[in-house]
């Protein structure tokens, strides 16, 4: 396993926001994160990107614990996020963008970075080629010189996983990753997860858009009110009953 969460738990004050719960991924999986609003699915993306301390529970990534480990430290470690809201640097170049999730790999010394020693120029160079083939694999390829924040919502999208495979993950984690797309950018979505997985990437998916979820996953795993509550192929989790309930409440379920 490339991933493995053992009882889980995050409270605030009296608010238990996830309650032991488990998972585990192997390498090259899909895995869908689904819940209603409120059930706890950004808690658990935050919990293993060491945004959040867990109140109990363990996580651990190719066997070694990394739970109350910093953002930095787990990022260093192998994992990658994009966020629910996106966070790019909004006026840098699509390039540029990327060029920053390289950041923690640059090994040129502080004094040489200042004065753009020969040493970091080749370092540069390597960076901004392995910058355009990660643009071309999510789809910008030709919009290296577009600042972000004039790129269409979906491409801005795009750039956020291009920016989170420069720092060479092992997981990857997308957070609402279809939210505002289309139809068709979905497909290019799905195409690109697909593509992603092959290379042995393992993939963590929180999404509220089934297309998508039907489209690429493995597996899934059903929150409701921070509790695990169904898991299995996304066949088998939309004919379960506790998931439909908790979607549609106990009386909605029952007409359905
Ligand atoms: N920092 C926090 N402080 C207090 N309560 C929080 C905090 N973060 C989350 N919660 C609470 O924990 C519960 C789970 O929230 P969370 O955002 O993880 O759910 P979610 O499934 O991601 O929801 P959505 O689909 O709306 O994004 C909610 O009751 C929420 O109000």
């Amino acid at each position: 396993m490339v991933l493995e969460i053992n009882k889980l738990s995050k409270s605030f004050g009296g608010i238990v926001a996830l309650k032991e719960v488990s998972l585990e991924v192997s390498r090259g999986e899909v895995l869908a994160v689904i819940g209603p609003n409120g059930s706890g699915k950004t808690t658990l993306l935050n919990l293993i990107t060491g945004v959040y301390v867990p109140t109990s529970g363990e996580i651990t990534l190719g066997g070694k614990r990394i739970d109350g480990h910093n953002s930095a430290e787990i990022c260093t470690s192998g994992i990658a996020r994009t966020f629910q809201n996106i966070r790019l640097f909004k006026q840098l170049s699509v390039l540029d963008n990327v060029l920053i999730g390289f950041n923690h790999a640059f090994k040129s010394s502080l004094a040489n970075v200042l004065g753009k020693g020969r040493r970091f120029r080749e370092e540069e160079k390597t960076f901004r080629e392995d910058a355009a083939k990660l643009l071309e694999v999510v789809g910008l390829r030709g919009k290296e010189n577009v600042v972000a924040q004039s790129l269409p919502y979906a491409q801005q999208r795009l750039l956020e996983i291009a920016r989170a495979l420069a720092t060479q993950p092992q997981v990857l984690l997308l957070d609402e990753p279809a939210a505002g797309m289309n139809s068709e950018e979905i497909a290019h979505l799905i195409q690109l997860i697909k593509t992603l997985r092959q290379t042995g990437l393992t993939i963590i998916l929180i999404e509220h858009i089934m297309d998508l979820v039907r489209g690429v996953t493995d597996r899934v795993i059903v929150l409701s009110y921070g509790v695990k509550i169904a898991a299995g192929s996304f066949e088998e989790i939309e004919r379960n009953q506790e998931v439909i309930e908790a979607y549609l409440g106990k009386g909605a379920a029952k007409t359905c």
